[in-house]
């Protein structure tokens, strides 16, 4: 079958013969077509059991006349495009002439039917002198589906279809400086616990934690087993600001709800995406958990794999006996300890807590999940017979599946920035999950683009005390536009963001020869132990400037970072969130300044626009502001280049 119709031009003469003939074959085509509708008219009129042959006649009348209907549009899409294949007519622009063609071809179809068209040529033919008027010409039956104005009309935007809980969240309040509720005014929270939290300077409740810790603790309400009512609790997911507390909003409940325990085994794990995470959420469990009999222990990979395995448990003559209530885990390191601890059950795990849940859910591809999973619902096989509670997956509820009791594994998921895409968190499996949620129903940002994994869903909530605003700058001049908002705001706290821990160690050197600035660097290329160091000094103020890569840009609470710098702009909005979101926490005001070449200007205002920034300043750093930093600037830079090449020559040595 020949794929492409190649037509030979013949010369001028030729082509204006073919014209000519081509003409009067539509004119032609065009009569005969008005000649088969009157008859048609004519038929219609006269009783069927007249003419018993006629309608199968007039099906070919009909036909013929489909047929012939389909001719004049080949002829002049020939007529305008040129023949395929034609030199006047290159191939790319030929199909777009074609597209043209066609688009206007339905546009006009759409604004002057069919009818018309025939109607304006009938005019000058006898049948159309005697027929009907064009605009009685019969149109196409009601049920037709009329294609046609694909060129022009807008496509109506299509809205994302979600699930019930999805599209109607329980609302959470955006800012934590409202709506506060006092500590006394949720009295199902343990008096021990209400105590502690005054303790750390807390006397009221954020909106999220004043939504999600009575929920939690009402689906704990009888015991471990079931929650109110007898029947499995949902698993809860909840998305609200960075800053706002969300730690606490999963700590209070679950170490409350351990209370109760009489065994120590390990109820409930906490999974994180990053060793310093990790380390901070395990704190604060301690803090609440101190005076109690539980015990959290954390597993990152910061010890040794043996001495986790001692804060976990312990070979005793009876057996193994656990020794941890709470484990606090980034996925890699729980993956070894289910594999590698002899001992090590999840059987009794009650709840399974994960926080920056979107980035857990980006690294799904490593299967921690399904492996956890395995490890918390044995198969039939290894299951303990005598056990006091069997647990099964769960399942559809039927009389044979309550009749023993089961202890139910409940998924809570936490992040600012919670994917909305059903089908990664159906990756999760959960069970009649619900939503907790600061933001309206997400319709916003299509993931893919502005999150790079298409999934957002919608329009993020930012905390209402941070400022943004960008610096348009050139490539040359950033580090000098760092340092002089450092120098001119005369700041002490200031966490700037690379893309590349080479782009932190390079900025890391300039400022350090620069002078006058106490600066740190943060990245993979320091061990956990200087990580954790770097921190602390940060913390206690002891560094004036870190300079990180996005290691830092998640759930890392530091208290008092006063400016956000993005030195590289966050090519996705969902980093810029994270990273903006170090400051203005819990309440606090700050800012954040994001460093754009040109060539980044439109695309990155577009993405905060839609992705909810509410408010985005342009701030110029004017050259005569930057003059005076530009000696010791050009004296930095010289040193930065021996440095540089010193450090090569040391590698490879
Ligand atoms: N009710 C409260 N009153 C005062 N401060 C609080 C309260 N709850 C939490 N905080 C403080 O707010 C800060 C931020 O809390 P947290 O780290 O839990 O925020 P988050 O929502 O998890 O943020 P991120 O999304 O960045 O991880 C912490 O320093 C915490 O101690």
């Amino acid at each position: 079958m020949a794929l492409f119709h190649v037509a030979r031009y013949s010369g001028p003469e030729a082509a204006g013969a073919e014209a000519e003939a081509e003409a009067d074959g539509r004119a032609r085509a065009l009569l005969e077509r008005l000649r088969c509708r009157a008859r048609e008219r004519q038929l219609q009129k006269q009783p069927p059991q007249q003419e018993p042959s006629e309608p199968a006649e007039a099906a070919q009348t009909a036909q013929a006349a489909g047929k012939r209907r389909r001719r004049p549009r080949r002829t002049r899409r020939r007529k305008s495009g040129g023949a395929p294949g034609s030199p006047h007519a290159p191939p790319c622009k030929r199909r777009k002439a074609d597209d043209e063609d066609e688009d206007a071809g339905a546009e006009s179809r759409e604004e002057a039917p069919a009818g018309n068209s025939v109607g304006a040529e009938a005019a000058g033919s006898p049948e159309g002198q005697g027929g009907p008027p064009p605009e009685e010409a019969p149109g196409p039956p009601a049920h037709a589906l009329v294609l046609g104005g694909f060129g022009r009309s807008k496509a109506p935007k299509v809205q994302p279809f979600l699930p019930a809980w999805l599209a109607e969240p329980s609302c959470v309040g955006k800012n934590v400086t409202e709506g506060l509720v006092s500590i006394e005014d949720i009295p199902e929270v343990h008096p021990d616990l209400q105590k502690r939290l005054r303790a750390q300077g807390i006397s009221s409740y954020f909106p999220v934690q004043a939504a999600v810790i009575p929920a939690l603790l009402e689906s704990t309400a009888n015991g471990f087993l079931v929650s109110r009512g007898g029947y499995r609790p949902s698993d809860l997911c909840v998305s609200a600001p960075t800053g706002s507390g969300k730690t606490l909003a999963f700590v209070i409940p679950v170490v409350q709800a351990l209370l109760r325990r009489a065994v120590c085994q390990v109820r409930a794990l906490v999974v994180l995406p990053t060793k310093e995470l990790a380390q901070q959420v395990s704190n604060v469990f301690s803090v609440y958990a101190d005076a109690t009999p539980l015990r959290v222990a954390l597993l990152t990979g910061q010890k040794s794999l043996a001495k986790e395995q001692e804060s976990l448990v312990q070979d005793t003559a009876d057996g193994f006996r656990c020794l941890a209530d709470i484990v606090v885990a980034t996925p890699g390191r729980l993956v070894d300890h289910v594999e590698q601890t002899p001992g090590f059950s999840l059987q009794h795990l009650r709840f399974l807590v994960i926080d920056e849940a979107d980035r857990v859910i980006d690294s799904m591809h490593q299967s921690w999940l399904p492996r956890v999973l395995a490890a918390a619902f044995p198969s039939e096989g290894t299951r303990d017979p005598f056990a006091l509670l069997q647990r099964t997956q769960p399942r559809a509820v039927t009389a044979a599946s309550v009749c023993c009791p089961q202890m139910p594994l409940q998924k809570l998921l936490f992040s600012a920035t919670l994917t909305q895409n059903p089908e990664k968190l159906q990756q999760l499996g959960l069970y009649r999950p619900r939503l907790f949620s600061t933001g309206s129903v997400h319709g916003g940002p299509r993931d893919a683009d502005v999150d790079g994994d298409g999934d957002s869903g919608g329009k993020y909530t930012f905390p209402a005390g941070l400022t943004h605003r960008y610096v348009p700058c050139s490539l040359r001049l950033k580090p000098l536009v760092v340092l002089h908002l450092i120098l001119e705001m005369n700041l002490s706290r200031v966490l700037c963001f690379t893309n590349s821990r080479e782009n932190s160690h390079r900025l890391f050197l300039l400022v350090q020869a620069f002078g006058g600035v106490r600066v740190a660097e943060f990245s993979s290329r320091f061990g956990p132990g200087s990580r954790k160091r770097i921190l602390k000094r940060f913390q206690q103020g002891k560094i004036q400037l870190l300079i990180s890569t996005d290691a830092t840009a998640r759930g890392i609470d530091m208290q008092g970072v006063q400016l956000v710098v993005n030195y590289d702009a966050p090519q996705y909005l969902r980093t810029y969130v994270h990273r903006v979101g170090r400051t203005a926490r819990a309440g606090k005001s700050g800012q954040a300044f994001t460093l754009l070449l040109k060539v980044q200007e439109r695309r990155f205002v577009r993405m905060l626009r839609e992705g909810g920034v509410p408010g985005l300043e342009r701030h110029d750093a004017p050259s005569e502001l930057l003059q005076p930093l530009a000696p010791r600037y050009q004296e930095a830079l010289s040193q930065l280049e021996s440095a540089v090449r010193e450090e090569r020559k040391q590698k490879a040595a």
